[in-house]
């Protein structure tokens, strides 16, 4: 296991700067270290002279400011270290989000409950790295060698069994490390599935309570945490372990150079001064090592998990230029792709598709799609199931691969265009709440007179204050169906948006609804806004001012 990812620092401008304030603060360490030593060393030598109690005071002083000066810079390195965490977490969160946002899809293989776990506790536990393991490191790596040059300048001796029994701890270190990497990524890995099983758990348990199977998920969970639970205290084993054996390497060091220091003081082949200096200075040269060591453990969860973020991260930058065959966004294609049919100026205002080939998995799974939809009109798309309704919204949204023209009021469709579309799904996803706080998701701040006429845009004939519970229970499918397109049309009229995509929002409601909520998205359409609709039955298409049919699927 390395001890610091490249990566984190090319990535992270706040894990660069907190390298570099360390190593700033690393060399203050070390100087006041030495000072102190050599205030100290100097003090006593001259109290056993019986120097006059008057030409200590300078001495004095140096000690209070170099004893001051390590309390200070120790107490910043602190405050760095759980800044810098703080700013490297907010930092890799906004980047995987943003990779989320940009493939909303997902990046490959990064399921909820792994992006839920990363996130959260996996980005957390880079607290211990940047509070603990890395301020140790900087310090062993920039300190230490100060340490040993000023050692070795007092009594060369003293320098030379240093540098020779220094090296065995990063050696006891590696082969301790080698052992927790394999115990360190399973207990990751079990963190992960503790998650998954949780989440796919919680996710169904009304139909596993319906099926009366709830029971047996107890033992489910109980065998994943109780894995959970042996492989941590298999970690916490192999940490005291290894905490033992680099203490014995570091007391052993430390005792061999006051042993040689000793034997040539008693023989007078040494003087006090020097080997006083030598002696407070001893422990601080292995000390930043051994709490290397130490802190180690605790760090390793927070190198798994970034490690595991900057994997996402590189793997979404590969998809991003197209390099690993994976879908990507629309945005990406889309701008990429000459107009075809040597279309010359896109048009300046409205939707305009030309031989839109929409894939899923790398295949096609609608092409050849054209529209010309100008402001003021209301579009239906009608197709059998299968035919690919769904998948030209996820397209117009920036969710599927693409290729082919595709551009809002002249801008290509995508990421960016996102944010003038109103969109509305297949299923309600309603939250436990009022149906005013359903409707108003994401732009609670907008007057009431929008919720008002998003309501009866949307058809919702029940109280705006009525409660439902968790994922909206409490409603008729059709009720549902007619919240959530009233919440999509309050999110078009209060972001001033452009486009209102509906996917199949009549689908659950009887042709007497179905007809007057094509009527009333017609009217929406009309104060200069495109509606878009998806359907396969005639009602809503009634309404509609232009009505293009999906070929039939090709059945097998
Ligand atoms: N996320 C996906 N990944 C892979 N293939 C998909 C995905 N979503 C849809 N497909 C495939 O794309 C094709 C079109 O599906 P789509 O959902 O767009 O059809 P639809 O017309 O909306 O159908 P329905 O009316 O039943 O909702 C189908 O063959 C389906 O299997």
């Amino acid at each position: 296991m390395r001890p610091l990812d490249p990566r984190l620092l090319r990535r992270s401008r706040a894990a660069r700067g907190f390298v570099l304030a360390g190593g700033a603060l690393a060399l203050l360490q070390a100087g006041a270290t030495i000072g102190f030593a050599w205030a100290l060393a100097t003090l006593v030598t001259r109290f056993i002279d019986g120097a006059a109690p008057r030409s200590f005071g300078g001495i004095l002083a140096l000690l209070l400011v170099a004893a001051s000066v390590r309390a200070l810079s120790g107490w910043l390195w602190e405050w760095v270290g759980s800044a810098g965490a703080m700013r490297v977490k907010a930092e890799l969160r906004d980047d995987l989000l943003a990779a989320l946002e940009r493939r909303p899809g997902g990046i490959r293989n990064l399921t909820t409950a792994r992006a839920a776990t990363l996130l959260g506790p996996g980005l957390d536990a880079l607290d211990e790295y940047f509070g603990r393991y890395l301020p140790q490191l900087v310090l062993t790596v920039v300190a230490t060698p100060v340490l040993i040059v000023a050692v070795w300048t007092a009594d060369w001796v003293s320098g030379l069994i240093m540098v020779i029994v220094l090296p065995l701890i990063p050696v006891f270190m590696a082969l301790v490390g080698m052992a927790t990497e394999a115990v360190q990524r399973r207990q990751w890995q079990r963190l992960q599935s503790l998650s998954k099983g949780f989440l796919e758990v919680l996710g169904g348990l009304s139909t596993l309570l319906v099926f009366g199977r709830a029971e047996r998920q107890v033992t489910r969970i109980r065998t994943v945490t109780d894995a959970y639970r042996s492989s941590t205290m298999k970690v916490l084993r192999v940490t005291f372990l290894s905490g033992f054996t680099l203490e014995l390497a570091a007391s052993l060091s430390v005792a061999l150079v006051a042993v040689s220091i000793g034997l040539r003081l008693v023989a007078g082949d040494f003087t006090l001064a020097p080997g006083l200096f030598v002696l407070v200075l001893a422990p601080d040269v292995f000390l930043p090592l051994r709490n290397v060591g130490a802190a180690f453990h605790a760090s390793t969860a927070g190198l798994e998990a970034s490690r595991d973020a900057l994997d996402l991260l590189d793997q979404a930058e590969a998809d991003a230029a197209g390099g690993t065959g994976a879908p990507a966004t629309a945005a990406a294609t889309v701008a990429a792709q000459p107009h075809a049919r040597g279309a010359s100026e896109p048009d300046p205002a409205g939707l305009r598709i030309r031989d839109l080939r929409v894939l899923r998995d790398g295949s096609p799974v609608l092409e050849g799609f054209d529209v010309d939809a100008a402001p003021g009109e209301f579009v239906v798309v009608m197709g059998e199931s299968g035919s690919g309704k769904s998948s030209l919204l996820a397209a117009l949204l920036g969710f599927a691969e693409v290729e082919g023209e595709a551009a809002l009021d002249g801008e290509p469709i995508g990421a960016a265009t996102r944010s003038r579309i109103a969109w509305s799904g297949q299923s309600s996803q309603l939250l436990a709440g009022t149906i005013a706080d359903n409707v108003r998701l994401g732009h609670a701040d907008a007057p009431g007179a929008l919720l008002d006429r998003a309501l009866r845009l949307g058809g919702v004939d029940l109280p705006a204050d009525r409660v439902l519970g968790p994922g909206g229970t409490g409603l008729s499918g059709g009720q549902a169906q007619r919240v959530a397109t009233a919440r999509a049309v309050h999110r078009l009229l209060a972001t001033d948006g452009r486009l209102l995509l509906l996917d199949e929002p009549s689908s659950a409601l009887d042709p007497d609804r179905e007809r007057a909520l094509g009527a009333r998205l017609r009217e929406l359409a009309r104060e200069g806004r495109i509606v878009l609709a998806t359907t396969h039955r005639a009602g809503l298409a009634d309404a509609a001012d232009r009505v293009i049919r999906l070929p039939e699927v090709a059945r097998v």
